[in-house]
């Protein structure tokens, strides 16, 4: 929990919540625990069949199953009229309001290296997971900022719009050139709205003079390791042996434990949130000119991961290079090689 006598940042009793990918893995997982806390839930992913088994699961775990609604919406993100669609639908669904929070869970990973994986399929990787967050925040925050005259503007909570990245847009691993680069420019993405979204933000403290959004803006990222979802099955069936060493230390995570250290990070107000340790000095190599949750905290992990990472760059390029040197040339998974 946040804490005794800290305010909780992330209230969703009562507020309604649109995740997309919310039908599988992380997405559906904080899907049920919103609703355990209170929120309406709209999930949105391509699956009607999957989406209805969430919308049912929803109902079983609300916290006040008489006042609280559920709703799905099938859409592929990849085409952006379909995003504007998805924040309109769900407005018109909310009695004409704007949806309070929206999580961005959507997206696979197709492992493989480089040369090999055709560039077809890298380029739909970037459709798919940095073209359908990308595409949904714009909807979403282009209703958001809609500029409302000081006589209708009321008291409104602040609102949230979260992003999924991994902690592979913090260090590179072989084998996830189709992937890393996708969810990298995510980070660079929320980095800049972030920054933008302040001068918003200053308008909306001046909100009964002027024309301003309706509500203060808040943006996150989450950065989680491996998770055993169904997508983490399919992308084991095509991941180069070499990678699956790399990424020895990582211990993947249930759906449920990743949203519930999500929802604990967003209600302490952090930014850039991990899920575990590991993550955590990836994380703190890579800060950067991101955001800090906490000033000393976040630069003491930094010097920490800093020299954590002499050690654990020249590491994984030898292991690269011994793979090579014991193994020989990789081989295409039977996937890539079909498809080239
Ligand atoms: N699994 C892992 O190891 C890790 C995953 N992540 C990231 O976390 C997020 C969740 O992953 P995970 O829990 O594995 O999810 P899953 O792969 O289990 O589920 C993916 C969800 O996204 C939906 N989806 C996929 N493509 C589209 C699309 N074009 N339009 C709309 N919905 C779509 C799927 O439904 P449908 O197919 O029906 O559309 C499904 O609901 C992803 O962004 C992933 O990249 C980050 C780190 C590690
Ligand atoms: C003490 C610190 C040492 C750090 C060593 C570095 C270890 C690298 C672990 C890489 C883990 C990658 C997890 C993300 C997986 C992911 O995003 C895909 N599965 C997509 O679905």
């Amino acid at each position: 929990m946040f804490g005794f006598g800290r305010k909780n940042e992330f209230p969703v009793e009562g507020r309604t919540v649109v995740i997309t990918g919310g039908s599988d893995g992380m997405g559906r997982a904080l899907a049920i625990q919103l609703a355990g806390k209170g929120a309406h839930v709209v999930v949105v992913a391509r699956t009607v069949s999957k989406l209805q088994g969430t919308v049912e699961a929803l109902k079983s775990c609300a916290r006040n199953p008489v006042k609280q609604r559920f709703f799905y919406i099938s859409a592929d993100l990849i085409d952006s009229a379909e995003c504007e669609r998805v924040v309109a639908e769900v407005t018109a669904w909310n009695d004409g309001c704007a949806p309070d929070v929206v999580f961005c869970c959507a997206g696979f990973c197709h492992p493989g290296f480089f040369t090999d994986v055709p560039l077809s399929v890298q380029r739909q990787q970037m459709d798919t997971v940095y073209w359908t967050a990308a595409n949904m925040a714009h909807a979403t925050l282009r209703n958001w900022l809609m500029p409302v005259s000081p006589s209708k503007q009321i008291k409104n909570p602040r609102r949230h719009f979260i992003f999924t990245c991994s902690t592979l847009a913090f260090v590179p691993i072989a084998g996830y050139g189709p992937y890393s680069p996708a969810k990298a420019a995510i980070r660079s993405l929320s980095d800049t709205l972030s920054q933008e979204i302040e001068m918003y933000n200053g308008a909306y403290t001046q909100r009964h003079r002027n024309a301003a959004p309706a509500a203060d803006i808040k943006i996150h990222t989450v950065f989680p390791m491996g998770i055993l979802s169904p997508g983490f099955d399919n992308e084991q069936k095509i991941k180069p042996d070499l990678t699956k060493k790399l990424e020895e230390a990582d211990k993947p995570q249930s759906p449920e434990e990743v949203a519930r250290i999500t929802i604990s990070a967003l209600e302490r107000g952090e930014y850039l949130i991990t899920t575990m340790f590991v993550g955590n000095i990836m994380k703190g190599t890579a800060l950067g000119a991101s955001p800090r949750n906490a000033i000393v905290g976040d630069t003491l992990l930094s010097w920490l991961s800093n020299l954590v990472f002499l050690q654990v760059i020249p590491d994984l390029r030898n292991k690269a290079f011994n793979w090579g040197k014991s193994n020989g040339l990789p081989k295409p998974s039977a996937q890539d090689q079909a498809s080239s």
